[in-house]
């Protein structure tokens, strides 16, 4: 891995080069005012390996929200406090081929489960399933879950983009409703409430290094390489990986599977994680966005090194 390392470090900066040009393909996401000032041609990535030695490179120092990658561990924190079955109850374990905000299938099949934990309506249900005796103390929850597996006790969410999200969130709040009506939301739980949560998890800020550290631990099995601690089971880690690999990438996890062949979460901050499994932790930030709404570049960048390193897990 030595040798793999130092090829690394010698090519990565030329890569990003030239995976930033793609940038001027997408837009920056603006359904959440909050998100349009993001800059467009930004692309930075780091990768970190089990031993903690950290590669970066172009503005891997830049500050984005998580988004919908945080739905990733919310599923697993969901699953350590409520097992698979009640998980899998409320929602299912395919791919929607829709886009992530999509109402259509909610509708069409088993009315109202949601198909997957990784589509916006199922990581809403997902979100009313973490414990907790009040919203505030399911945030912190959660937060706190995110600071062990990002190893930085700060990490905490983005007012701003929490309550730009929070005021204009028409789509998601009529998914949540729709879930209630479904009784995937049971009679007791306060949509708002739910929805508050939801925001809050999407909005946490991270960097480059946050996301390469969060993604080694799932890369190593749940096993947090850097302190030695077990922070999540492995069948759990299984799970994630495997929706990541299906539906990780939207309605593009196909194709990204094809070009790129290991897993992977996108947000539409332009965040991506990946996980090399047994060797790297990998985040990128590229807040220009395709059609499907991945970062454009930062897509680019990935398959670029899948090929020039041989990372395709097929
Ligand atoms: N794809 C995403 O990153 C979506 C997350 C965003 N908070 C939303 O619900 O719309």
């Amino acid at each position: 891995m030595a040798a793999e390392l130092e090829r690394l470090k010698s090519h990565l900066d030329e890569w990003v080069e030239r995976s930033r040009g793609n940038a001027k393909n997408g837009e920056v996401a603006s359904y959440i005012p909050e998100l349009a000032h993001a800059p467009k041609n930004a692309l930075g990535i780091a990768i970190l390996d089990p031993a903690g030695t950290l590669v970066q490179s172009g503005d891997s120092g830049c500050s984005f929200t998580m988004q919908s990658i945080s739905k990733v561990f919310t599923l697993i924190l969901a699953l350590m406090d409520r097992g698979e079955e009640t998980v899998f109850s409320k929602v299912g374990m395919e791919p929607t081929g829709d886009d992530f905000n999509s109402m259509l299938k909610l509708e069409l099949v088993e009315p109202g489960k949601p198909f997957n934990p990784l589509i916006n309506a199922g990581a809403i249900a997902i979100t009313s399933l973490i414990l907790g005796s009040s919203p505030e103390e399911k945030t912190e929850r959660i937060l706190r879950f995110f600071r062990d597996l990002s190893g930085d006790q700060t990490l905490n969410y983005n007012e701003a983009v929490y309550r730009s999200e929070k005021a204009t969130a028409h789509r998601n709040r009529s998914l949540a409703y729709f879930l209630k009506d479904n009784e995937v939301l049971d009679e007791a739980t306060d949509v708002e409430e739910v929805l508050d949560v939801y925001f809050k998890h999407c909005s946490v800020d991270v960097q480059c290094s946050h996301l390469a550290r969060m993604a080694l631990v799932l890369a190593n099995d749940g096993i947090d390489r850097l302190s030695g601690r077990e922070l999540i089971p492995r069948r759990y880690v299984q799970i994630a990986k495997t929706f990541m690999l299906m539906c990780g990438m939207y309605n593009a996890s196909g194709e990204f599977a094809i070009k790129a062949g290991f897993p992977a979460k996108s947000g539409v901050s332009g965040g991506i994680m990946a996980v090399i499994p047994g060797k790297y932790g990998i985040g990128v930030v590229g807040p220009s966005l395709n059609r499907k709404g991945n970062s454009t570049a930062g897509v680019h960048l990935l398959e670029t090194l899948s090929r020039q390193m041989g990372w395709s897990m097929f």
